[in-house]
């Protein structure tokens, strides 16, 4: 049997991207549609597996998963997946907040490998709002251990 079928054969379990106690599934796809499918559009599939969440105050959270078609260095993910995750996540969360925008600037630093086949947790927070830009400031982490930070800047979409 070919490796891939392998792999996309033990993928096929379930994954447990449940929230924390407080807080409320967010339907992104009715939102922005099919913007979400580059990352978090297959929830079956080997790449990306996610859900997002907003909490009392209204920020955006996420569980994601990244399975093998990730990877970069050996069994970790890969930066531009990281950047994907952030570029979509932190674009959602101004879109969340109320801002129609597209991302401007995206700055990812990556502080520690990212482990695959792992349920990690992205948060964010819109933090300043100034005319047409909306910074959004965004963690990827699992416990006590941060996997990247980003800072996006989004720019709103005029007319919309
Ligand atoms: C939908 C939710 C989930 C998916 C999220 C996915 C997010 C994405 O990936 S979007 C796709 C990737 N992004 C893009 O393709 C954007 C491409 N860029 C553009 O379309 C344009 O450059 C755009 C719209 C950002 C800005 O253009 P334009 O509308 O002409 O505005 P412009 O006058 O240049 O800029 C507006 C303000 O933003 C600032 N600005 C714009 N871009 C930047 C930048 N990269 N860095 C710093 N400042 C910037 C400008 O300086 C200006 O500031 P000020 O008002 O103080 O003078």
């Amino acid at each position: 049997m070919p490796n891939s079928t392998v792999l996309k054969a033990c993928e096929q379990t379930e994954i447990d991207l449940s929230g924390a106690a407080d807080w409320v599934p967010f339907d992104a796809p009715a939102l922005v549609g099919d913007s979400l499918r580059f990352v978090s559009g297959d929830s079956r599939g080997d790449r990306f597996r996610a859900r997002y969440y907003r909490d009392a105050e209204q920020h955006l959270h996420a569980r994601f998963w990244l399975g093998p078609e990730a990877e970069g260095p050996p069994g970790h993910a890969h930066g531009g997946a990281v950047a994907a995750i952030m570029d979509e996540a932190l674009g959602l969360a101004a879109w969340a907040a109320g801002y129609p925008i597209v991302v401007g600037n995206l700055n990812v630093s990556f502080r520690n490998m990212l482990p695959l086949r792992k349920v990690v947790t992205v948060e964010s927070r819109v933090v300043s709002v100034e005319g047409r830009k909306i910074m959004v400031h965004g963690r990827i982490f699992r416990g006590e251990k941060t996997f990247a930070e980003a800072q996006c800047l989004c720019i709103t979409i005029p007319g919309k």
